[in-house]
């Protein structure tokens, strides 16, 4: 296509004005911004508890007038509405702060995770036009200082701004400053950006609107029953679209409950974090409410079981969640397990938590809205016999229609009509229950992490003696997925000592800075891809291959 090319390149593909309007007269976009969480909670929960990290907490009152003082400070440095900033923090109340300072500015956070390496960051910088980063002195042993400054260095943004020890760079606690005026901020313009997962090249950047976020959120926290008595634990990333919107730290904060955010969701931290603030909720990944069950297990036969007594719901999302794994969670936990199967694009499932325990252990929800338009497809976008396995579709109040300046990307990523192909392979029950049966994107889910298999295949093509690479899924009973790289090397006839060695392609894979979790966990050296009928690399034979190899030796 090469319309891209000439046209200039849409920031946010609006949604037809027809439903548009459908979607306000029927209440789901209400015209008001995301800021409004705060400054409605100010008014209706001022002195209750909004957050907690570590030995620090902060009132509604506290928040929402620190959000309006770090406004005024950003707005000097040219953080005005239309720019985008990209903000790479950990669970730390600035977090909080500063995309609340943002979405009162009518600026857009980018949101990175704190995995994110200078190759993710400086290409977000770049093709967003970002006036800003903001991020950590340090965390978790990495100093994000680094990027800062490489991105000055390549002049990729005007400000870097750093929350703790800021060196040369502009201290985030020097930018609480008196409120100025806010800006008038419209509700349909992008509030944020979100990441995808990516199938093609580097993630995509997901433009969602204050009216569809916002609906997302207040639905999510009324489908998750939330109150002022929630007590919602953050143990992942809190950038992240679960943890941030399904409902997240904004639900939470939209119904006047407390977020305890915690940098490590690791039992030894998170279970005394659940006992002394009385956690009523938490989300978490498949990987990580394994261990949460072992910890337990354990913890009981030694005889000094943790006080989870609070806790009565955990919500699992990002992977698919075995049955088996899914039947142990109120036995071990003594909570209700929610199953949330979303995306940052937009369409959210969830079991409901009135659900019966075959339906909670078996589907992956069902969506949030009666608007959410869901289809399933086969290869030639017919829908399939119903209950039949196919191609997820979607469109709704909620989904994006495409995503940030990607127009050749969006002709292949929506259908004419507006609906977005996920990649996912669903089947619906009868209940209109969604149940994932695989994925069609070149992708692979890491516990959650995902990783688009053509982008990790370019950083391995740039090795001066890689002629070819095929990335893969194997199989792993914790993580579900682990990621495998098969290579041809340059110089496959020459004698093995002549060849690249594992460890030498892993080495450079790191220095070019990519997020750690990109790293492949198994390189496999092969003189020729499997292809298909078609002559092109036949993926599904390397996965086979891969698998085979390493299962376990079965017993005849
Ligand atoms: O991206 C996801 O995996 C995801 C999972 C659960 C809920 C969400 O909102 C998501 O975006």
């Amino acid at each position: 296509m090469s319309a891209s090319m000439e046209q200039p390149q849409i920031e946010l593909t609006p949604w037809p004005e027809a439903e548009a309007e459908l979607y306000r007269a029927a209440g789901y976009w209400t015209g008001d911004v995301l800021g409004s969480i705060l400054s409605r909670g100010a008014q209706a929960f001022g002195d209750r508890t909004a957050v907690i990290a570590g030995e620090r907490s902060w009132t509604y009152g506290d928040l929402n007038a620190r959000a309006d003082q770090l406004a005024s400070g950003l707005n000097t440095l040219g953080i005005t509405p239309g720019s985008k900033v990209v903000v790479q923090l950990p669970n730390i109340g600035e977090f909080i702060e500063v995309i609340f300072a943002l979405f009162r500015l009518g600026a857009a956070p980018i949101m990175a995770l704190p995995t994110h390496r200078y190759a993710e960051i400086s290409y977000f910088c770049e093709f967003a036009d970002a006036v800003a980063y903001i991020a950590p002195a340090k965390s978790g042993g990495f100093d994000y200082r680094d990027i800062g400054k490489k991105l000055k260095d390549e002049g990729l943004v005007r400000q870097v701004i750093i929350a703790g020890d800021a060196g040369d760079f502009v201290p985030l606690d020097g930018l609480y400053q008196a409120p100025g005026a806010a800006p008038e901020i419209d509700p349909s313009a992008i509030a944020l950006l979100q990441l995808s997962g990516g199938t093609t090249g580097m993630s995509k950047l997901i433009p969602r609107t204050h009216d569809d976020y916002l609906y997302s959120v207040r639905a999510s926290a009324e489908i998750c029953g939330l109150s002022p008595q929630t007590v919602y634990l953050a143990v992942l990333p809190a950038a992240h679209n679960f943890p941030l919107s399904s409902p997240g730290v904004l639900g939470v904060l939209y119904a006047g409950g407390t977020v305890v955010l915690s940098e490590s969701g690791a039992p030894d931290i998170a279970f005394p974090l659940i006992a002394r603030h009385r956690v009523t909720m938490t989300a978490m990944v498949p990987p990580l409410a394994l261990a949460w069950m072992t910890a337990c297990d354990n913890l009981k036969k030694s005889g000094a079981p943790p006080d989870l007594s609070s806790l009565q719901v955990l919500q699992v999302g990002g992977a698919k969640f075995t049955e088996e794994a899914a039947r142990r969670v109120t036995p071990v936990l003594g909570c209700k397990l929610q199953q949330v199967f979303g995306m940052a694009e937009g369409l959210v499932n969830y079991t409901r938590l009135d659900d019966d325990i075959d339906t909670v252990v078996t589907t992956q929800g069902r969506p949030i809205s009666p608007a959410d338009e869901v289809r399933i497809v086969d290869e030639d976008d017919q829908p399939v016999a119903p209950g039949a396995t196919g191609l997820l579709l979607t469109r709704g109040p909620y989904t994006i229609r495409g995503y940030f300046k990607a127009a050749e990307h969006n002709a292949k990523s929506f259908t004419a009509d507006g609906f977005y192909r996920t990649g996912d392979v669903v089947r619906l029950t009868d209940a209109g229950y969604l149940v994932v049966e695989g994925r069609a994107k070149d992708q692979i889910n890491r516990g959650g992490e995902k990783v688009a298999a053509d982008e990790l295949e370019n950083h391995l093509l740039a090795h001066p003696l890689v002629h070819d690479a095929a990335v893969v899924a194997m199989p792993d009973p914790y993580l579900g997925e682990r990621t495998c790289a098969y290579v041809i090397p340059q110089n496959h006839a020459a004698a093995p000592e002549q060849r690249p060695r594992p460890q030498d392609l892993l080495k450079f894979l790191r220095e070019r800075d990519l997020a750690v979790f990109k790293i492949p966990d198994r390189i496999e050296f092969i003189d020729a891809f499997p292809k298909t009928r078609l002559g092109k690399v036949d993926k599904k034979a390397l996965r086979q291959m891969i698998a085979e190899k390493i299962a376990p030796p079965t017993v005849a």
